[in-house]
């Protein structure tokens, strides 16, 4: 299995191995073995599914507060996404930053990212399809959720804002700066 630390090296982007046959593919999408190889060692609790009709739609800035904090094991399995992982960890000398990967079915890469970031991505087709392991349960009291075009965390986003497609509920988020304290890095 292919693993790249990113410039957030708590953020780990990995590709496992896909077998393709006459028939279609195989591929073993998560190994517990392969995955605490490559750094990723947190026990998952839950499993999500998004699917995203339109190109363009922007799902986050998110994220849980402790003790429902959840670490998540991201894949786009239809179409492709540009996802996103925030530092949102006080003290951490990478507080503020952002790092983002493509995720498609055919690149098959697989991002990791840690509790105490906060996570979204935008679709890069239509019909895009995501799948995401979640060390930690839903827990709706405790989400909380930032701004995707945040002028303080200037993502390069590879959308323009008008062409995003956005929920009621994050077209009303703050700014990161709301965030100060929601995490500690240790
Ligand atoms: C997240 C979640 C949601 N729900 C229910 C609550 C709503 O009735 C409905 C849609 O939820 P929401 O609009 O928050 O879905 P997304 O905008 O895709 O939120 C996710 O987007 C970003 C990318 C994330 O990383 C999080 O996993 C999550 O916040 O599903 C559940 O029942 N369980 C859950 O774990």
């Amino acid at each position: 299995m292919k693993v790249e630390r990113l410039a957030i090296p708590d953020v780990i982007l990995v590709t496992p191995p896909k077998f393709a046959d006459n028939r279609g593919f195989f591929s073993e999408t998560y190994n517990i073995q392969r995955m605490k190889d490559a750094g990723i060692t947190q026990p998952f609790v839950q499993d999500n599914q998004s699917l995203s009709r339109q190109k363009g739609v922007v799902r986050g800035l998110h994220c849980q507060l402790d003790p429902h904090a959840q670490g998540k094991l991201v894949r786009c399995t239809k179409g492709a996404i540009w996802d996103v992982a925030i530092d949102a960890r006080t003290g951490s000398p990478t507080y503020g930053k952002w790092v983002a990967a493509e995720l498609s079915e055919d690149n098959w890469s697989q991002l990791w990212i840690p509790p105490g970031f906060l996570h979204g991505f935008c679709t890069l087709t239509e019909n895009a399809e995501v799948q995401y392991k979640c060390t930690g349960l839903y827990d709706k009291a405790s989400e909380r959720a930032v701004i995707w075009n945040s002028k303080e965390l200037a993502i390069d986003w590879p959308i323009k804002p008008e062409e995003a497609v956005l929920s009621e509920k994050d077209l009303e988020a703050p700014e990161f700066s709301a965030a100060k304290g929601w995490f500690h890095y240790s």
